[in-house]
């Protein structure tokens, strides 16, 4: 399996391009389902789970043809692929292919809403909790689809088809809103989803899906209306910039010193993580090319957050920003509200000496001076780029065990990162 080994303590300098989000991606690639035309997506990152994901749609029966790059084209630009969905022929998503990441169940509301039938196996992902599906079935259930049970996986059926409703979320749910919103868009008459998910991954499928011919208002606030139609036809899409990418690059700057543009990140995308940022003592700047930052000389300022559905601090970043306050001049606090066991980063942080305790969903984080490089590991996506940013700022060498995780969600890291000053690099086998 590959590592990456970081020699830390340079101060990152340079640009960063940031790709497209992930969570967006595989959600509007899912959509692709919908449809018997061809949905073109540009700015699709190049990443394991991108790749896992075409793998499933393709055992549905999608045809997907990722264009080359054209004259003009930069460097890092991200893939377009051509989705299309004109023959579903195979309405079962098999354990083997849906264990490995989260969002591949969620093909399960395209293809009962187009095909009428589902089954899917209970999906993997990111080892942060127990992640029941449970408020997914609801919805579909809602939505008048017999939903059962059995030997790991999930059948949906809706012989005629289904029936617009309403859907109240007991608590926010991006998973519950990417269903039901995708279901609601071939049903019978209105569904109104409420205590819906604002993330901006949300209103980029639901602007996707608007163009596909989906009738959608609302989305990105917590009551969205969608006006069942009988058909969705072909559309061309861009996937948004990874916001999560973005802050996880900032809190990097942030860590090690130095000042670097995150080019084509949008600031509206992530501004409680970027206030998070500023509190810390780094300087922000929004520009045309994206998001500047800097942090020169001074040193890191403690902070005390809460994770929060979106406009609040995204869980997705905490375990960066516990690196970042590691090093900080004082005790941080932060409390982790979405996922009850995402501090798998916690015991690896220690390793290179930072001084975390835990009480409940609360970590405090007694900054020390620095951080001391080690061989490390994690179990999941944002835990393990929380330990390569630790290894930037360390003294001396760091070994990150078991990158498959990294690959899922970052393009290039090691690249973009060794552009900007780093030393880093991935050792294969
Ligand atoms: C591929 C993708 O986009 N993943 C993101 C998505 O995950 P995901 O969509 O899985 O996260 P959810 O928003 O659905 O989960 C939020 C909370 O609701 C709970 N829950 C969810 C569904 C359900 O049926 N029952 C239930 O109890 C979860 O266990 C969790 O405690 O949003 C999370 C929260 O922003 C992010 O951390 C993930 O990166
Ligand atoms: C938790 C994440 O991904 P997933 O939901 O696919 O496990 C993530 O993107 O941080």
């Amino acid at each position: 399996m590959d590592r990456i080994r970081i020699v830390g303590g340079n101060k990152l300098n340079g640009i960063i391009p940031i790709s497209g989000a992930k969570n967006a991606a595989l959600p509007l690639m899912i959509a692709g389902l919908l449809s018997e035309d061809t949905l073109i997506l540009d700015n699709v990152p190049r990443l394991a789970d991108v790749a896992q994901l075409q793998r499933i749609l393709g055992n549905h029966g999608v045809d997907i043809m990722s264009a080359g790059k054209r004259p003009g084209d930069h460097e890092y630009q991200g893939q377009t692929l051509h989705i299309s969905a004109a023959d579903i022929i195979d309405t079962t998503a098999p354990y083997e292919l849906v264990s490995r990441m989260r969002a591949s169940f969620w093909v399960i509301a395209p293809l009962v809403a187009r095909m009428h039938e589902a089954k899917v196996s209970l999906p993997g992902g990111c080892a942060i909790g127990t992640r029941p599906v449970d408020l997914l079935i609801m919805a579909l259930e809602k939505l008048g689809a017999e939903m059962t049970i059995d030997g790991g996986y999930v059948i949906a059926k809706a012989p005629g088809g289904l029936k617009g409703a309403n859907i109240d979320f007991p608590k926010v749910t991006v998973s519950g809103t990417h269903v039901a919103l995708m279901a609601a868009t071939l049903a019978k008459g209105t569904t109104v989803i409420t205590n819906a998910a604002c993330e901006p991954e949300i209103v980029d499928v639901a602007d996707c899906l608007n163009k596909m011919g989906a009738r959608i208002a609302g989305a990105g606030t917590t009551r969205i209306v969608v006006e069942g139609v009988t058909k969705l036809r072909g559309a061309r899409h861009t996937v948004l910039p990874d916001r999560i990418e973005t802050g996880t690059y900032a809190m990097a700057v942030a860590m090690t010193g130095g000042d670097v543009q995150l080019a084509g990140a949008r600031p509206e995308l992530l501004q409680s993580a970027l206030d998070v940022l500023t509190q810390a003592g780094a300087i922000i700047s929004v520009n045309n090319e994206g998001i500047r930052v800097a942090r020169n000389g001074a040193g890191i300022r403690p902070v005390t957050v809460s994770t929060a559905p979106f406009p609040g601090f995204p869980t997705d970043l905490q375990a960066q920003l516990m690196s970042l306050m590691a090093c900080a001049d004082g005790s941080s606090h932060i409390t982790e509200t979405i996922f009850e066991n995402r501090f798998m980063h916690v015991q690896e942080l220690a390793r290179f000496g930072a001084r975390i305790s835990l009480d409940g969903e609360t970590a405090t984080i007694e900054g020390i001076k620095k951080l001391r490089g080690a061989p490390v590991m994690a179990t999941d996506l944002r835990a393990s780029v929380s330990l390569v940013i630790a290894g930037l700022a360390a003294e001396g060498e760091t070994m990150v065990n078991r990158v498959y995780h990294l690959d899922r969600g970052f393009e290039r890291l090691e690249d973009k990162l060794s552009a900007c000053g780093a030393t880093i690099e991935r050792i294969s086998g």
